[in-house]
């Protein structure tokens, strides 16, 4: 922000002088109703009713109710002139808030920032009732008491002065102290969004007492803004009493003195129905909203007006020549763990695939191949280390529309075949282009059976192989070149899942990045990233065939051994099938995870199926 807040409101004001012109205008109607509520009762006591005459004593009433009615009139144009002077402010908030957050692409932020600039209206406004209705109706009530007696303006005055200057002086150390137990408040609330949902990974990796800590801090924060405010608080109440009250006291305890010089019994009644009914009201507006919510406006109107922060520069893709194409996906020592007090699931990860680059990722159960695949995805933050996609860094807008992430569990939604597969893209897909994908991928009976692109589909009626088809061919016509299948296969025989993963491949331009599920995936791919907690091994089949003990482990895993007798039998195929893994070589033993008919039932030797055991 380059301009100060109290600048910037005098900018506001002067550049809508008619308005506040008009606001004065109307104002002046309520200052004259403030002027009758003590001098017409004061003149209907002394002129009337103590002097005998009850209809001129009535008459004043009158005219203090005929005030009453045009007072009523002015609050009515007050009102429509303050709307003149805060709907250009809320509009200038919103325009501002969501030019910077188009330009940002952060939606999540651009709906806080717009509720916020309503807040400020709303404040605004009501700092422009109480301030402007506390000057015009001090003005009435100082003005009658004036005409009344002078010495009562000596003693209702005085005291209202100074307690005015009080409240004043202690406008600035309360908004300091209002702003920081907000911030304290904020920043506390933020803190327990983030821990309550994650309650039970916190128990799960240990971290209770960091976070416990943590949360602690805040609170500790947030109970000292809230005392400071309270001891500034406590000035503001003495402000009242001093400027409010006390001229109620002060006028009782003189009114022998007063009466003995000259006050009227109607003035000394007068008197007190300008501090009681008009004084003490207004000043005590004055202060609660003036001192919360003016606080409170200084607040939110620097956060809305604060400049964004510079962006810091988009680091460069590692490539030794600029004008070479970036890198379809790089990782540079990425890092991230479960939570603060967690074992990190990646460590350190460095990796780089050139478009049109074809990877598998293997590694055991639960060893951290789908968070890799949601860090790239941008679902998850790296603690440390940094990702890009196509050269854009992840999370990011650019990042997340250059890469598509088809997970295990597949998502139909109700309407037509050709909704479905359309989904990711922003133009509607030509029918030719919709089969071709279909061809491409292996939808093409299920899409015929159903009655082609235009039949609605029962996503309860699709199995679970199925389901993961329509996902795939969604995918594979969108406009992402990175390709991301997190097991996104598991339910297709192995012959579908080959069908589908070359169509990914051979995609013009496109990368794919594999979970594997199955050894033949990891065969398929030009290059297989092994991962094993906090080391990986990465290389084409074979390298990792040669160098990598967990990769020779998970391959064997996946690898069926023939019953004896095949064996014994001396099938050739048989034995090149076991011995084809390169397992044979270094003494290892293969272990069986399945009996021999469910893998002959898979159809593929050497794909025994799913990784880790699972089914
Ligand atoms: N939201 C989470 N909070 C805490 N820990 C998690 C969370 N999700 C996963 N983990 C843990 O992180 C580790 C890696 O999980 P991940 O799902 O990435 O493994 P995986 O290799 O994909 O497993 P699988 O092959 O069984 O799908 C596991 O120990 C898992 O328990």
């Amino acid at each position: 922000m380059t301009e100060g807040l109290p600048r910037r409101g005098v900018r506001f004001l002067r550049a809508r002088w008619r308005v506040v012109a008009r606001l004065a205008a109307w104002s002046v109607l309520e200052t004259g109703q403030t002027f009758l509520t003590g001098y017409a009762p004061a003149r209907a006591l002394d002129e009337g009713f103590l002097a005998g005459r009850t209809g001129a004593g009535l008459a004043w009433l009158g005219v203090a109710g005929l005030g009453v009615l045009v007072g009523a009139f002015g609050t009515v144009r007050v009102y429509t002139a303050v709307a003149e002077l805060v709907e250009p402010l809320r509009d200038g908030l919103v325009a501002r808030v969501v030019a910077r957050g188009v330009r940002q692409g952060d939606s999540a932020a651009l709906s806080g920032l717009t509720q916020q600039a309503e807040i400020a209206r709303d404040t605004f406004a009501g700092l422009v009732l109480v301030s402007r209705s506390f000057v015009f109706t001090a003005v009435g009530a100082l003005a009658g008491l004036f005409s009344l007696a002078p010495p009562l303006l000596l003693v209702v005055g005085v005291p209202l002065l100074a307690g005015v200057a009080l409240f004043g002086l202690t406008l600035r150390p309360l908004a300091r102290r209002q702003e920081a137990f907000l911030v304290a408040d904020e920043a506390l609330a933020e803190r327990f969004g983030a821990v309550c949902p994650g309650l039970r990974d916190i128990t799960a990796a240990g971290a209770e007492e960091p976070v416990a800590a943590g949360t602690e801090l805040r609170i500790d924060a947030e109970q000292r803004a809230a005392c400071s405010l309270a001891r500034w608080g406590v000035l503001r109440v003495v402000s009242l009493t001093i400027g409010g009250e006390l001229p109620i006291v002060l006028l009782l305890a003189t009114a022998p003195w007063l009466l003995g010089h000259g006050v009227t019994p109607g003035a000394l009644v007068g008197a007190l129905a300008y501090t009681t009914q008009s004084l003490l009201p207004a000043l005590r507006n004055l202060v609660h909203g003036v001192g919360t919510s003016g606080s409170r406006l200084a607040v939110v109107l620097r956060r809305l007006l604060r400049e964004p922060e510079p962006q810091p520069p988009e680091p460069q893709p590692a490539e030794p020549f600029t004008e070479a194409p970036a890198p379809a996906l790089s990782l540079a020592s990425v890092t991230f763990a479960y939570g603060p007090g967690a074992a990190p699931v990646v460590e350190r990860l460095d990796l780089v695939l050139s478009p049109g680059a074809h990877l598998a990722v293997v590694g055991p159960s639960g060893i951290g191949k789908s968070t890799l695949t949601a860090l790239v995805a941008g679902l998850l933050e790296p603690d440390r280390g940094r990702i890009h996609v196509c050269g854009h860094p992840v999370p990011g807008r650019r990042a997340a529309a250059r890469r598509v992430l088809i997970p295990q569990q597949a998502y139909v939604h109700t309407g037509t075949l050709a909704e479905n597969l359309g989904m990711l893209r922003p133009d509607p897909v030509p029918e030719a282009e919709l089969l071709a994908a279909a061809g491409a991928v292996g939808l093409l009976p299920l899409l015929e059976a159903l009655g082609g692109p235009g039949a609605r589909v029962d996503p309860a009626a699709l199995s679970a192989g199925e389901r993961q088809l329509v996902a795939l061919t969604r995918a594979y016509l969108s406009y992402a070149p990175l390709a991301l299948l997190d097991e996104a296969t598991c339910h297709l025989d192995p012959r579908a899942e080959e069908r589908a993963e070359r169509a990914f491949a051979e995609r013009p331009g496109g990368t794919l990045v594999v979970v594997a599920h199955r050894i033949s995936s990891a065969r398929r791919a030009e290059k297989v990233l092994a991962m094993d907690g906090r080391s990986t091994a990465y290389g084409t089949h074979e390298e990792l065939m040669r160098r990598s003990a967990l990769y020779r482990d998970l391959v064997g895993g996946w690898t069926p051994v023939r019953s004896q007798p095949a064996l014994a039998l001396g099938d050739p195929d048989r034995v090149d099938a076991v011995a084809g893994t390169g397992l044979a070589g270094d003494g290892r033993h293969v272990v069986a995870h399945r009996p021999v008919g469910q893998v002959q039932a898979a159809g593929d030797l050497r794909d025994g199926g799913p990784l880790g055991g699972e089914d």
